[in-house]
């Protein structure tokens, strides 16, 4: 036998020696094999070979590769290496196959101090996910360079993701809003850029995201996982977990609401998580007017948050008119941001694009007539079609809501798209018919579901209808504005769209405009749906009070054919002349009362009312109803009395408490128009018609249907014509 034949057991021989070096220097554990330590034992079933380490002592030796690797098998011992001597213990041993995904950046990985070189520590309360490979990778690095599996490793490597999210949140960047963690990690790279010992640079972040991503998902994924398991191999332990997981997060929630106690306005006791919305969707209008027991301001529950309602006109004018730029906000309703996108006006945010929309509306509302004898002559002339259309059913029970609702659109349809729609035109029949049933769901049980759970919009469901309404709206608003666009004439525009399309233009290169067909689209569809149900229903709230008071039906007659006769129809100049028809009128809106808790407001910085800090983003509500029937203010605040705008003189006057179009910036833009619309309409109806109640048909209730707007319950009425008996 040759020297060399006798090399191997000779290597063997200095192996097992180094082995056997390390005995009684280091703790026991499972006897290594040479070269390949104690791995082949974790290998073949890793967590028995786990378990087995303890049996030991508190401390195990291991072998991985030809290193001793120490366990640390109790609380005790582990508490004290990684806390009494963080410093000797925080270390990372530099694992090849991880040191080739990570080149040691970032966290997980990245060196605490210079390593302990004699021994890598693993503390057994850690459990590992390994890939088998991964042994074999570390015993023999030297395999990157050559095809296998290990190479998939390094393809899912996430950064070239990151990359491309960093790339993208480079060219958005507002150094002045950073949105999440990789905007924070770039604007701290520009800060410590001329500091020498910054370790902030684009590898570094892209490696502490990546160890986020991975140490963020996979660890309470398995987690879970590993639950779901366990809990179904133990269905008793299930339905226990369930309970008391159920009664776990029922205390959170009562403690989270108990901890807002005396911080915000008193109120009805919410529910877990439906806050008090089930009280309010019972009986609407009781609830609504229950909320003035508790003192000026209220807080009710929606779903999980608080909101709070405003019961006095004195805090209405102290938050929407004094702090107007923190409480005339508008919250994001997922039902209304779904169907809006945020377009127009009612629903667009505080900003600028609201203001743009808003002033622009206003401006040519007036231009093409609002306050001018042009929309004054279009209301008269509709007053006239219905008037005629109501006497075609006289002496006979007929529901007026259409005939009311299409005289009523057919002026803002005047105004926007420059033409009026004939009472038997079916398509715009059909047309009112979706505005007021998207109205009436959108506040109703499946638009408050909606709101808890915006998610059911990738579901079927009534929600799906409400949407596919409010898209064939503004598929008719889109018809109508390719038709004015091929017919437009700079020189004439001819109602709101033509305006638009040329404000369009006319800010074409300016890059601050908001003038776009979506919210053109959104504007006119804003003005469809406020101008038309709001009015219309007011009037038929009249004639249910008209009828309910024959007396009061007689006064305004005998007063406005005194003033006018049967010659003409009124015009707003009346107004003076006729103050008990005129104080009539205004009774109508005030026990109607159409919006009773005001349109949602937002707080749009934290603020204070009252001594009560109210944070950002607080859901604000303008009681109306409660300022309309305000035993301070009101005469008679309970029954229909139009003496509640009389003056010992028989005067018309305006009580401060009338806010039936709220206050402030986000005021109803449409209040003009819509004053000047109830007078004419109702004076000329009591003119020419007397309303009575089909005997013996049931009264309506009073509370009638609350949704966005509240309405009456469907009724029929009888029309008897008065100018032909004269
Ligand atoms: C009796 C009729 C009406 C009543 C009672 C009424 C009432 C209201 C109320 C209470 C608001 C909410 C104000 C706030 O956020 O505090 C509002 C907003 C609005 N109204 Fe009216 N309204 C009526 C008619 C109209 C008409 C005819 C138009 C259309 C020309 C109109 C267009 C609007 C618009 C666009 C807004 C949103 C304003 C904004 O967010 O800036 N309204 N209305």
């Amino acid at each position: 036998m040759n020297s060399t034949e006798n090399l191997p057991p000779a290597c063997m021989r200095l192996v097992i020696l180094r082995i056997n070096y390390y005995r009684g220097k280091t703790p026991p554990g499972p006897r290594p094999l040479p070269f390949v330590g104690t791995i082949p034992y974790f290998l073949k079933n890793p967590m028995e070979f786990i378990r087995s380490l303890p049996q030991y002592g508190e401390m195990t030796t291991v072998y991985l590769r030809r290193k001793p690797a120490i366990l640390l098998n109790t609380v005790e011992l582990a508490k004290e290496a990684m806390v009494q001597n963080a410093s000797s213990f925080s270390g990372r041993p530099a694992l090849p196959l991880l040191m080739w995904l990570t080149d040691g950046y970032g966290i997980v990985m990245a060196t605490y101090r210079p390593l302990l070189e004699a021994a890598e520590m693993v503390c057994s309360a850690h459990a590992q996910e390994l890939w088998p490979g991964e042994e074999v990778f570390n015993l023999l690095p030297i395999i990157k360079h050559y095809p296998g599996p290990h190479q998939k490793l390094y393809q899912n490597a996430v950064k070239a993701f990151i990359r491309d999210a960093v790339k993208t949140h480079r060219e958005t960047l507002d150094p002045d809003s950073p949105r999440d963690f990789i905007d924070a990690y770039l604007l701290e790279i520009e800060k410590q850029k001329s500091n020498e010992d910054s370790t902030f640079h684009e590898d570094n972040m892209i490696m502490s995201v990546s160890d986020l991503f991975f140490a963020g998902t996979d660890t309470t994924t398995t987690t879970i996982r590993w639950g779901l398991v366990f809990l179904i191999q133990n269905p008793d332990v299930q339905g226990l977990a369930l309970s008391l997981g159920l009664i776990f997060m029922v205390l959170f929630e009562i403690f989270r609401i108990h901890s807002y106690r005396g911080k915000i306005p008193p109120g009805p006791r919410p529910l877990p998580f439906v806050g008090t919305i089930p009280q309010f969707l019972f009986s609407p209008m009781e609830f609504i007017r229950s909320l003035s027991e508790y003192g000026e301001m209220t807080t009710m529950y929606i779903g999980r948050q608080p909101a709070i309602f405003l019961n006095t006109i004195e805090i209405v004018k102290e938050a929407l008119v004094q702090n107007a730029s923190s409480f005339s906000g508008r919250p994001p309703i997922p039902l209304l941001m779904w169907v809006t996108e945020g377009y127009g006006i009612v629903m667009a945010t505080y900003g600028h694009s609201w203001r743009q929309q808003r002033r622009f509306t206003l401006h040519s509302l007036r231009n093409f007539g609002l306050g001018k004898k042009s929309v004054e002559e279009r209301v008269t002339e509709e007053s006239r079609y219905l008037v005629s259309e109501m006497l075609k059913s006289e002496g006979k029970p007929f529901d007026p809501q259409h005939a009311i609702q299409n005289a009523v659109s057919n002026i803002i349809c005047s105004i926007v798209f420059g033409d009026r729609f004939d009472y038997d035109d079916k398509r715009f029949a059909y047309l009112l018919e979706i505005v007021r049933e998207n109205i009436i769901q959108s506040g109703a049980f499946i638009g408050q579901v909606f709101n808890l759970l915006p998610i059911m919009k990738h579901f079927p469901g009534p929600h799906q209808k409400i949407y596919q309404n409010a898209e064939e709206l503004k598929a008719f608003i889109r018809d109508v504005v390719k038709t004015h666009r091929e017919s437009l004439d700079p020189d004439s525009p001819r109602d709101f769209i033509d305006a638009y399309l040329l404000e369009m233009e006319k800010q074409k290169s300016n890059e601050d405009s908001t003038f776009d067909e979506d919210n053109m689209v959104m504007t006119v569809s804003d003005l469809f749906f406020a101008g038309t149900d709001t009015t219309a229903t007011t009037i038929r709230w009249g004639l249910i009070f008209l009828t309910q008071n024959p007396d009061v039906q007689e006064r305004c007659h005998e007063e406005i054919v005194q003033v006018l006769g049967y010659d003409r129809l009124p015009s707003m100049d009346d107004r003076d002349k006729l103050p008990y028809t005129y104080a009539t009128v205004h009774e109508i809106q005030r026990c109607g009362n159409i919006v009773p808790s005001g349109v949602f407001h937002e707080t749009t910085q934290p603020t204070k009312l009252r001594g009560y800090d109210i944070p950002k983003g607080t859901e604000v509500f303008t009681n109306l109803t409660a300022i309309l029937t305000d035993k301070e203010h009101w005469k008679h605040p309970d029954t229909f009395n139009p003496e509640n705008f009389l003056d010992e003189n028989g005067h018309f006057f305006k009580p401060e408490s009338f806010l039936p179009f709220s206050l402030g910036p986000r005021v109803c833009l449409g209040e003009s128009l819509a004053k000047m619309e109830l007078f004419l309409f109702i004076t000329s109806l009591l003119q020419w018609i007397r309303f009575s109640w089909p005997p013996g048909a049931k009264w309506p209730d009073m509370n009638g249907i609350v949704s966005l707007t509240r309405s009456p319950e469907p009724f029929d009425i009888i029309c008897h014509s008065r100018g032909s008996k004269k």
